[in-house]
């Protein structure tokens, strides 16, 4: 599908919002945005593993936008799982298709190996050069072995809660795959554990979309607790909002 054009006023809007070179130093942690669609109920699907458009199409060429703006792109495997997603960049500043060179590398974290890359919709889109293969964050390298060298699996420590932990993860991708810029687009689990992490994420950037998705929809809410913003800027479209924001630094 193609995307319509950007708005001009998307821009100066996110500028400030988005990452700098300043991430290319070494040691320094990855520039990472959070950035998702929520509906008026703060919910990000209409249920579990269920697809489900809430952008318009004005803020579905804001997300290439931004996509084209991060080195990386970043889901948890419930997100790999419920929408074989294509994680690619459609939107070029230039009159061209945009292709891998300007796509984001996707990163799936997977820690008991669930997802397949073999079949999937970024095998297809990595085949025609129009994305990037991923890595795959897993715990331990599985049993099974894949043909597709394409994808590149990497193993991260968990802890007792069978979680990777954010910033050693964020400092790897950096160290290995020279990734200064993170998108981290979902699902749930992920988006709820980086609302409490003002000293892991620099940005945020929340579509709202005009609709109610219902009481069996995948909610995002920080299990923390109360969550203070700053630097808050709204953008209102032909039918959604975009929030821009930085999460309170204490
Ligand atoms: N509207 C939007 O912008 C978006 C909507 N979605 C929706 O979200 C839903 C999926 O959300 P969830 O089920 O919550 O899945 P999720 O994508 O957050 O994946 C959860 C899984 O990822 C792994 N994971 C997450 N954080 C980890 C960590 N720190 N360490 C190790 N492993 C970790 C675990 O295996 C965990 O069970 C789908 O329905 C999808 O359509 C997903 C992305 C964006
Ligand atoms: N920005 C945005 N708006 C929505 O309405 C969405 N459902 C999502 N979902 C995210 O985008 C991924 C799909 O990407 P492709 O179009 O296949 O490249 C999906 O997996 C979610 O991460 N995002």
């Amino acid at each position: 599908m193609s995307l319509v054009p950007l708005r001009d006023d998307l821009v100066p809007f996110l500028k400030s919002y988005l990452p700098s070179n300043e991430e290319q130093r070494p040691g320094l942690k990855p520039f990472v945005t959070l950035t998702y669609a929520q509906s008026m109920d703060s919910r990000i699907s209409k249920g579990k593993g269920v697809r489900t458009v809430i952008s318009h199409l004005e803020t579905k060429t804001m997300t290439h936008y931004l996509r084209f703006h991060h080195d990386g792109i970043l889901i948890g495997v419930g997100t790999a799982l419920a929408d074989d997603p294509g994680l690619n960049c459609k939107w070029s500043p230039v009159d061209k298709i945009a292709d891998m060179q300007c796509s984001p590398r996707p990163i799936i974290l997977d820690p008991q190996c669930k997802w397949r890359y073999e079949g999937s919709k970024l095998q297809e889109l990595a085949a025609q050069n129009l994305g990037k293969p991923p890595v795959v964050v897993v715990n331990k390298l599985p049993a099974w072995t894949t043909k597709a060298k394409a994808v590149t699996y990497v193993e991260a420590p968990v802890g007792p809660d069978g979680k990777f932990d954010w910033l050693p993860l964020f400092l790897l991708l950096k160290r290995q795959f020279q990734l200064n810029s993170i998108m981290v687009e979902g699902g749930a689990v992920v988006i709820n554990e980086l609302l409490s992490r003002p000293d892991i994420v620099d940005s945020i950037i929340v579509t709202i979309g005009a609709k109610y998705l219902g009481i069996q929809g995948v909610e995002v809410s920080p299990p923390a607790g109360e969550i203070e913003m700053d630097d808050v800027a709204w953008w209102k479209g032909s039918k959604d909002a975009v929030v821009a924001a930085r999460l309170h630094r204490t």
